[in-house]
């Protein structure tokens, strides 16, 4: 049976779907050095923002097959390692939206009332009303850094409340701006126009100390900042700063650079609300992420696609139903090129004709480099660390898309280059769903792949066929199919042989040695 570790606290209904298909160790608060130690019994990974997945846990995870993090930030996960070792990381993209969005807006009002100044005061038996003159939201500049789910919910309801909506985002279409009722503007003019700014984008080398001294001294005094993001997209050093010298007047703050908070001047600020990465903390959102990670993790388990990886092509379900027959196509036909050019690729050219020449055929490529691959790397290599593989052995892959069709609604053209030459085949799938190659060289063919299979390229010429017969004959190799494929009478030819049986050692030599042969190759599949 398969083990998942669960190394954070999750919402039980994840544990009990996942015990359907795993034995299931809910571990919390462990070491980075204790997860090394165990992770190599496990086959999944479930966490939230507390464990930090590093390349050491990563590289200590020999079976793992998926890493899922119930919450949307992977910031805590070497992504890259796990790509690189073919792990599938998911999240939960959607999961604790509203909660996040929720808690960011609490801690704006909260600022804005001296909420929580307000109930210590009152619970220390003091009635201090001159002392917590509030401001109001109405009417005053919102900036929103990050206008994807969080940040649009943000903005939804802040509009509701009255607020003028600043969105920066260069991801984000005016059009959408539009529709969500917010106002488009650079960064430079967010920081000086808001009243207050909320930050809702991912960690990232380019929001990495976004709001620092140089960005903070472009706001007004009144400012109130929120972070219900990620800690290190303020500089904190720099914020403290601002907040203790009244350059700003408050900040909100669920995240920080060090997670739990360790000492600091933030505690000893009267303008600042500190709460301990609550923003996911509520009861629907903790049930959301748990079984939609808990989710996936079994049905990766079980074989299945994940719905929110985010190290492989996401698809819909709609998209990988129409996909699906020819992932396997892809493989095949990668598989036979790469035999066909010999080892050491150095280019791989991917053809998708007809129904397959959409933006969405995307995981065909990815399933041809797979199964290109699959010769040197076995079960090494799957569809996540497929590409990344390719490009690390300086494959060169190109895609093109040709929407016109010839005799089947779909094709896959592939020609590699390696040390045995540049060599292409096609592949279709006929209406039962059955694969057939159309093509090896240019030369048309129509034949089913198989175990065992010997293509020739010779001379058309009366007799030659008869000659490889027999040679199989004489050697006790059964011949399944045969099919000859040629573009002109007494040209070149190719002939494409299944085997029921393997070629015996030495036949391959014997058959280059017929007349008329000019090359023979052997694969298998
Ligand atoms: N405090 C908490 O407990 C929680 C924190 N989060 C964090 O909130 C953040 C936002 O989450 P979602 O809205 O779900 O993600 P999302 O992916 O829907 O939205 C992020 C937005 O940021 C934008 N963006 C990316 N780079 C940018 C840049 N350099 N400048 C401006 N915009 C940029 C993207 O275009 C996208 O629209 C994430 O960092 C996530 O980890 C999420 C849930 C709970
Ligand atoms: O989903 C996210 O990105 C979060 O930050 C939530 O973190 P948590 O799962 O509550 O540790």
């Amino acid at each position: 049976m398969a083990k998942v570790l669960v190394s954070d606290s999750i919402d039980p209904v994840g544990v009990e779907i996942l015990s359907q298909v795993a034995q299931v160790d809910v571990k919390t608060g462990l070491s980075a050095e204790e997860i090394i130690q165990i992770i190599p019994e496990y086959d999944a990974l479930m966490l939230r923002s507390s464990t930090r997945v590093t390349k050491e846990i990563v590289e200590a995870g020999s079976k793992l097959q998926i890493i899922g993090r119930a919450g949307v930030g992977v910031d805590n996960i070497d992504v890259p390692a796990a790509t690189r070792q073919g792990i599938i990381v998911v999240n939960s993209p959607e999961g604790n939206t509203i909660a996040a969005a929720e808690h960011a807006l609490a801690m704006m009002l909260s600022l804005s009332r001296h909420i929580p100044d307000a109930n210590q005061s009152v619970k220390a038996n003091k009635w201090e009303r001159n002392r917590f003159i509030g401001t109001e939201v109405y009417k005053k500049n919102l900036g929103v850094v990050g206008l994807g789910k969080i940040g649009s919910h943000v903005a939804a309801v802040a509009r509701s409340l009255g607020m003028k909506i600043l969105a920066y985002d260069p991801f984000i279409s005016k059009e959408r701006a539009d529709q969500l009722g917010c106002t488009l503007v650079d960064l430079e003019l967010l920081f000086a126009e808001s009243d207050f700014i909320t930050l809702h984008v991912p960690k990232t080398a380019e929001t990495q100390h976004l709001i620092g001294r140089e960005t903070i001294a472009k706001m007004k005094p009144t400012v109130r900042i929120i972070n219900c993001s990620r800690g290190g997209i303020i500089d904190e050093l720099a914020l403290i700063e601002a907040l203790e010298s009244g350059r700003i007047a408050g900040a909100a703050l669920d995240v920080f650079e060090q997670e739990p908070l360790g000492e600091s001047r933030l505690r000893e600020l009267s303008n600042v609300i500190l709460t301990p990465h609550l923003g996911a903390s509520t009861t629907e959102a903790q049930v959301n992420v748990a079984i939609d990670v808990a989710e996936q993790i079994r049905d990766v388990l079980l074989g299945l696609p994940a719905r929110s990886a985010v190290n492989i092509p996401g698809l819909t379900p709609d998209v990988m139903e129409k996909l699906r027959p020819y992932l396997q196509l892809a493989e095949t036909m990668g598989n036979l090129v790469s035999q066909l050019a010999g080892g050491r690729c150095d280019s791989l050219n991917v053809r998708l004709q007809g129904e397959l020449a959409t933006k969405d055929s995307q995981p065909l490529v990815i399933a041809a480099i797979k199964g290109l691959l699959s010769q040197a790397l076995r079960e090494r290599v799957n569809y996540v660390n497929a590409a990344i593989e390719a490009k690390e052995r300086g494959i060169r892959v190109i895609e093109t898309r040709d929407a016109s069709t010839r005799d089947y609604s779909g094709s896959i053209h592939l020609e590699a280059n390696g040390s045995m030459g540049t060599h292409s085949v096609t592949g279709a799938l006929l209406s039962t769903g059955e694969i057939r190659i159309t093509d090896l060289d240019e030369f048309p063919i129509n034949v089913p792949p198989s175990n065992h299979m010997l293509f020739t390229l010779h001379q058309d010429m009366p007799g030659i066929i008869g000659k490889i017969g027999a040679l199989l004959g004489s050697f006790n190799v059964n011949i399944a199919s045969m099919q000859v494929g040629r573009k002109i009478i007494r040209g070149d030819a190719v002939m494409a042989l299944s085997l029921d049986d393997p070629l015996p050692e030495g036949l391959l030599s014997e058959i280059t040695k017929v007349p008329g042969i000019r090359d023979a190759y052997t694969v298998k599949l």
